[in-house]
């Protein structure tokens, strides 16, 4: 394979993670022109390339070198481990990325109680996921027949293919409409970076490095806000007990208003009217909440 010296980096061409993996991106001030096969885009800028295509392929091209990095589902990365025991291992989970949240669970048919791993022995399953799922049963020393299906697992138990399921559940409504109930999780889901273990050592690791640090500052500022007001000194306990995440705040002097201090704190999270209303209660005001774009320790 031919050197490369810029960045490739692997998302879906078009499903669920498309969307937030490309506003991430650009978040991370990345830019791509896109190609008129819309397969490969060149990034302007920075030395980084997107491809996009099927998400089942991103942890095989990121094991064959052909790509460094990878935006895809925790549930198809380690499947893919499973599956690809070899060329799977020198691969891992760089970075959790808060969205694409989703469980790979066993369900069974609503009519049947669910008590235990036990009740599954013997029992025919039917999966897109016959890693996944054949870990859990060994790890709970259960005995059943894995049946591989691609798609439209849910309706395995009814055509009396399978007398249970293990596919991916968000919302619940899909096992509702197929008279199944969720009886277990075998993996908790979310988007991850995915990438080898070894970041590459060359110009490409340094790109890789300084990707990580601005998803770092993005992922860490993403769900925060920033809090401004003016509040009197002797409140600032009580003020200060009602931020979210229990910042350490900023306080600076107000010209003219000596028992008075501006206060700036970063709040992990939202900071709700209910929280506003309660501060200036405590003596607070003048506040702004303002939302949080990036951040560089
Ligand atoms: N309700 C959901 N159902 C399925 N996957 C979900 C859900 N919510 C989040 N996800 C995550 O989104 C990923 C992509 O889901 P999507 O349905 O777009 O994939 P796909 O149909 O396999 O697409 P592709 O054409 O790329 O193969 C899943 O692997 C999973 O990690
Ligand atoms: O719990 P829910 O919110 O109902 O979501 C779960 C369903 O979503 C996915 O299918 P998708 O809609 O992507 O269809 P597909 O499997 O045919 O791609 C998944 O395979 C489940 O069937
Ligand atoms: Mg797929």
């Amino acid at each position: 394979m031919k050197p490369r010296d810029r960045l490739r980096i692997a998302m879906q061409k078009s499903g669920r993670l498309t969307d937030p993996a490309q506003e991430l991106l650009a978040r991370c001030g990345l830019k791509f022109r896109q190609s008129r096969d819309k397969l490969f885009c060149f990034g302007e800028g920075e030395p980084v390339d997107l491809l996009l295509v099927r998400d089942d392929d991103i942890p095989g091209l990121i094991a064959e070198g052909v790509c460094d990095l990878g935006i895809v589902g925790r549930n198809v990365l380690r499947e893919f481990q499973l599956t690809n025991p070899d060329t799977g291992a020198g691969m891992d989970e760089l970075r959790p990325l808060g969205f694409g949240h989703c469980r790979l669970s066993i369900a069974v048919p609503q009519e049947d109680a669910y008590d235990g791993p036990a009740q599954l022995q013997g029992q025919r399953i039917a999966t897109s996921y016959p890693g996944l799922l054949g870990e859990w049963l060994r790890s709970h020393g259960v005995d059943a027949k894995v049946v591989m299906l691609a798609g439209s697992v849910e309706i395995a138990p009814r055509l009396g293919t399978a007398d249970a399921i293990c596919d991916l559940v968000s919302s619940g409504a899909t096992l509702v409409a197929n008279q199944l109930r969720e009886a277990v999780v075998v993996v908790e889901s979310e988007a991850v970076l995915a990438g080898r273990r070894e970041l590459p050592l060359d110009e490409r690791g340094e790109i890789a490095e300084l990707l990580l640090r601005r998803l770092d500052g993005v992922i860490q500022v993403r769900d925060s806000r920033l809090i401004l007001m003016q509040a009197p000194r002797d409140a600032l306990a009580a003020i200060t007990r009602l931020l979210p995440g229990l910042p350490i705040p900023t306080l600076t002097p107000v010209d003219g208003a000596p028992d008075q201090v501006v206060l700036q704190a970063l709040c992990a999270g939202s900071v709700s009217w209910r929280q506003l209303e309660d501060m200036k209660r405590a003596g607070a005001r003048d506040m702004l909440v303002l939302p949080v774009e990036k951040m560089l320790a």
